[in-house]
């Protein structure tokens, strides 16, 4: 995640060093910020202003029900506006032309409507109707879309993969989409699975660690991988790319921002030159990997959000003040009630700090998984699978699990160590912040995110991605644990009152 930006992956492209953007982040586009009456917010003076007062009472208000509980019914109104930008300009953006109210409308193959409909989407999200329409037509446009996270981005492109293959062909690669991490590749693998149930002749393979064998062909329509992998599949000629039509980057600026699998994908799409559709999704594309994006996706439909649209208005984001970096256990593990009423994950920097605190709270008794890049790969899937089906409800990992991974029962994401950019930790990472809280919320399913401060450098950090997204922060008190404990709970509760709603 954090590895020096490419300079070298943009030059090899037409531009100088459009991802050398070290200078993008913070700029300020709200005068909101982190409230506290905490020790770190008395001391650390609101760049933009006195810190707001006003979240304490709220929350009171909150628990006594005068106020809409964070959340509500547990399902709430998506309001937000996609802006859409033809690349062709073959007509207005705006027009009922270029948006769907039901998958009917497509005109795709009926098997395809029929596994949509078997997974109970009932009407496209927001980013499936504005997307799928020019995703689909031909002849075939690039795009850049972008969406808040758990807004059916997966199902835009699967639909787009399968409207695409010709089922004549069944060993033949046709389709290759690339994900940053082997889970979220199982995952997606998993969708085109799901959608494709019923369409005849599909076939479809895994192109993750240890998933082909040495000197095995791929012999399948859409191909679901990580890009070193593939990279090696295709360079040991066990992949055949001649006949790739579509390309589709998920996560795609972690994918393009990062020396390594920046490097991967673009040697991977150097070496299928038919490609005739590049897609890019993501729920973040800070503008200097937008840039980039633009020349690997040329000529791209773009879909755009502003900056405080990103955040997903079902999460409620609050904070806890811990005493000190060690100090933050304690809090951590008064916290395991809570985190068990729902599933939760925890998120921390480093995978000694999750192996740590996964045999502490172990040692005190209590039932928590932990997982990171250090794991064996089918030990990641097995650990992975148990907290999917509920076995392990609290799960502790890295960045490695930050982006995509979609269980729907997540109703809390804790922030043990606020994410931040670089080895040296120079800077917030405002991306990943809202990918990691972003494992909640997930389809109009409302959720909490607590972020752990301790320290200036910490409480700074939070205060500045808050002021990034423009969002308030409510804090809880460490040393009133009935409050925090029924604020919590109330958004939990209704979290899990609640149902899908179709309208993100
Ligand atoms: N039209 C729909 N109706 C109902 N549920 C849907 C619909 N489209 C997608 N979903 C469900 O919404 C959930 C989130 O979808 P998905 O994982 O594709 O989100 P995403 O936008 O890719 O999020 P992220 O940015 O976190 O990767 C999934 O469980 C998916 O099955």
């Amino acid at each position: 995640m954090s590895d020096p930006k490419p300079a070298s992956l943009a030059d090899r492209i037409t531009q100088p060093a459009p991802l050398d953007g070290a200078s993008a982040s913070f700029t300020p586009v709200s005068t909101k910020t982190a409230s506290a009456s905490a020790s770190w917010a008395d001391e650390v003076a609101s760049p933009t202003g006195p810190p707001k007062t006003e979240e304490a009472s709220l929350a009171d208000a909150q628990v006594d029900g005068q106020v809409e509980p964070l959340g509500g019914s547990g399902l709430h109104d998506a309001t937000y506006e996609v802006e859409v930008k033809l690349s062709d300009l073959q007509g207005d953006a705006n027009s009922p032309l270029y948006s769907i109210q039901s998958f009917e409308e497509l005109g795709i193959n009926p098997e395809i409507l029929k596994g949509i409909y078997s997974m109970n989407f009932k009407k496209p999200s927001k980013i499936q109707e504005k997307a799928l329409p020019l995703l689909i037509r031909d002849p075939p446009t690039n795009m850049i879309a972008q969406s808040q996270s758990g807004t059916g981005k997966t199902a835009a492109f699967v639909i787009t993969i399968l409207s695409r293959l010709d089922y004549t062909k069944p060993e033949q690669p046709q389709a290759l989409c690339l994900a940053p991490s082997r889970e979220l590749a199982r995952q997606i693998e998993g969708v085109v699975r799901s959608i494709g149930q019923f369409v005849n002749g599909l076939t479809i393979q895994a192109a993750v660690p240890g998933a082909v064998e040495r000197g095995a062909k791929v012999k399948a329509m859409v191909v679901v991988g990580t890009p070193g992998t593939v990279m090696d599949l295709i360079k040991r000629r066990q992949f055949d790319t001649s006949q790739m039509k579509i390309l589709c980057l998920d996560e795609a600026d972690n994918m393009l921002d990062q020396q390594g699998l920046g490097d991967q994908c673009l040697r991977v799409k150097q070496m299928i030159p038919a490609v005739k559709q590049i897609l890019l999704f993501s729920a973040t594309f800070p503008e200097e990997v937008m840039r980039y994006a633009k020349q690997f996706s040329p000529s791209a439909n773009s879909i755009e959000l502003k900056r405080d649209e990103l955040t997903v208005r079902g999460i409620s984001q609050m904070y806890m003040d811990c005493p000190s970096d060690d100090g933050k256990y304690e809090i951590l593990a008064n916290l395991y009630g809570l985190m068990t009423i729902g599933s939760s994950i925890i998120f921390v920097k480093k995978r000694e700090t999750a192996d740590n605190i996964s045999a502490r709270l172990i040692g005190d008794g209590h039932q928590v998984v932990a997982v990171h890049g250090a794991f064996e790969g089918a030990e990641r899937d097995s650990i992975l699978e148990q907290f999917r089906t509920g076995q392990s409800k609290v799960l502790i990992t890295t960045n490695v699990l930050a982006r995509g991974i979609d269980v729907s029962s997540v109703s809390m994401v804790i922030n043990y160590d606020i994410p931040m950019k670089g080895r040296s930790d120079s800077e917030p990472d405002a991306e990943t912040y809202l990918h990691r809280i972003g494992r909640t919320g997930r389809f109009g399913r409302v959720g909490v995110s607590i972020s752990f401060v301790f320290d200036r450098k910490s409480y700074v950090a939070l205060q500045q991605i808050a002021t990034h997204y423009g969002i308030d922060l409510i804090r809880l008190d460490t040393d009133d644990w009935d409050t925090t404990e029924k604020i919590v709970k109330s958004v939990i509760r209704s979290s899990r009152a609640g149902t899908n709603m179709n309208n993100n």
